[in-house]
């Protein structure tokens, strides 16, 4: 029997050693422990700088100085963070870093199954990534009825603010940084689903406050469950696995709700309105085949909900705490709208040329966006090389894009909101190492749509009203919150008529 307890010590002595020994040619990075790995250095240093692409600075500074990729684990999971423009470059362009993650977090959210398009990977996110761009295309996506839907959201953004108003020339509006969360969906949902909703409508109030708590829960390289997947089931608690699940079962309920309209009222005789009716005729005449399913419907949704709402309203919500910030380049913006629209009609998209000035805004506002919101995570799909180092099959991979996009060498003073960098010889300028949608083969499929959202939203806006600080409070605060994804500190503000 001792000799039974011996051996078995022996061996979880042994796998405890191993689990800190670092694959040959790993990139450099700090100690691994047994079982945690790196996980509490980072979270220490996360501690003291109080957001996670900080502490991954400081560690690089410590461990890696100057290397392209700094390599850590937490839990289960090895991690590798891209730093460098030229790193990025070949880690998105390296077909065998083409993956997405697999494991309970990624696979949780589509009922255990992998599903969706934004993170999958091999057949399925081929077919299906094919599927919903043409599809969505039919009902003006990319196009220029998608200009059309985005102007007419405009109006309703503009007289909501009036309704604010009441026949006054100023109101204060509440929450600033969460104003354009249901705008923005509703450009997308009117493709998806055929719909659009009212911001104060309860249900998405509470639908938009449940998704901003879960992008800030969890970050964007998993969470505590997803990295010790033990706990989920002796900890679901304080490892977050329950709110993770009660968030995804609101949302799934209010996807499949819509689906369910839609199968009730689909006639195959009658044109398909919107993309879910473009899905359903497939299941219809199909069934489901191939990588085509019901719960493959809601996946697409749920991701296109997540990832095309999130994203483009956080861009705006910094932008919008820097321009009541910096009352200047407001100023600047509103000049060019005078002088190229004037008064009497709406800013649309064709004025994009002659606006140079707002067009920068954009760039300057996705860029303090994704400046501190890392990249989507690859996977290796097997076994490679990148900056000439080794990545095993099933390491995560992500871009830094923090490190490039607040770079000082590349951006000067980049917590500063200057829409001048992005200007040369009075023209929009795009530098080759500003790709805050990634490159190649999983770019963003959104990023037509948010940059003509950013664009007809910012300049309606600027058009027609003043955004100042709010009497007796304190200006937006520069301090985000951190993330999943990034988004501005909770702010208020007085918004004046400006006709
Ligand atoms: C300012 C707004 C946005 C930014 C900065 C942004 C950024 C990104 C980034 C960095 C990626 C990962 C690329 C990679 O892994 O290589 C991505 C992927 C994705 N984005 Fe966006 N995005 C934005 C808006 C949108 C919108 C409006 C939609 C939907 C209409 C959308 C849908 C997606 C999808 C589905 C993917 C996964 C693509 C794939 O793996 O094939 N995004 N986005």
């Amino acid at each position: 029997m001792w000799l039974t307890a011996l051996v078995i010590v022996f061996v979880i002595g042994l796998l405890l050693y191993w689990d800190t020994i670092k694959p040959k040619k790993f990139p450099p990075g700090p100690k691994w422990m047994p079982i945690v790995g790196s996980a509490i250095e980072v979270n220490k240093m996360r501690e003291k700088t109080g957001y996670l692409y900080k502490s991954v600075k400081q560690l690089a500074a410590i461990y890696c100085q100057g290397e392209p990729l700094i390599g850590l684990k937490i839990g289960k999971d090895r991690i590798v963070m891209v730093n460098t423009v030229e790193a990025n470059k070949e880690m998105l362009n390296n077909e065998d870093i083409d993956g997405r993650p697999k494991g309970i977090f990624y696979q949780t959210r589509t009922w255990g199954k992998r599903r969706g398009v934004l993170l999958t990977d091999g057949e399925l996110w081929k077919e299906q990534r094919r599927f919903l761009l043409k599809h969505l295309r039919e009902f003006g996506f990319g196009r220029r009825t998608m200009s059309e839907i985005t102007f007419s959201e405009a109006g309703h953004m503009i007289n909501d603010v009036l309704d604010l108003m009441k026949n006054n020339n100023s109101a204060v509006v509440k929450n600033m940084h969460s104003f354009f969360n249901t705008y923005i969906l509703n450009t997308l949902w009117s493709m998806m689903a055929g719909l659009r909703y009212k911001p104060n409508e309860p249900d998405m109030i509470l639908l938009q406050n449940i998704l901003f708590e879960l992008f800030s829960a969890i970050d964007m390289v998993g969470c505590v469950f997803s990295h010790f997947p033990v706990l989920s089931l002796l900890a679901p608690k304080s490892s977050g696995y329950t709110d993770f699940i009660r968030t995804h079962k609101r949302i799934w309920k209010f996807l499949r709700d819509e689906i369910t309209n839609h199968k009730l009222r689909f006639n195959p005789k009658n044109e398909d309105r919107d993309f879910m009716d473009a899905y359903i005729r497939v299941l219809n005449d199909h069934g489901e085949v191939n990588t085509y399913s019901e719960g493959q419907l809601v996946a697409i949704c749920m991701d296109m909900f997540m990832a095309g709402t999130e994203t483009t309203s956080k861009s705006l919500s910094f932008c919008f705490s820097y321009l009541v910030r910096e009352q200047e380049v407001q100023q600047k913006a509103q000049e060019e709208i005078d002088t190229v629209i004037g008064k009497n009609r709406r800013p649309c998209l064709d004025d994009r040329p002659n606006m140079p000035y707002i067009e920068a805004i954009v760039q300057e506002s996705i860029r303090h966006f994704m400046g501190r919101t890392f990249g989507v995570p690859h996977r290796a799909l097997r076994n490679t090389t990148l900056a000439g180092y080794n990545i095993p099959e099933d390491t995560m991979v992500v871009s830094n894009f923090p490190n490039i996009l607040m770079n000082p060498d590349l951006f000067s003073e980049p917590y500063g909101f200057k829409p001048e960098r992005f200007i040369v010889d009075g023209k929009l300028s795009t530098p080759d190492y500003f790709f805050p949608f990634g490159i190649a083969k999983h770019r963003c499929l959104g990023d037509v749509l948010a940059k003509c959202n950013m664009f007809i939203f910012i300049a309606t806006m600027l058009q027609r009203f003043n955004f100042l600080p709010c009497p007796g409070e304190s200006l937006p605060s520069l301090d985000h919150v951190d993330g999943a994804t990034a988004s501005a500190a909770p702010f208020n503000c007085l918004v004046v008529s400006r006709m």
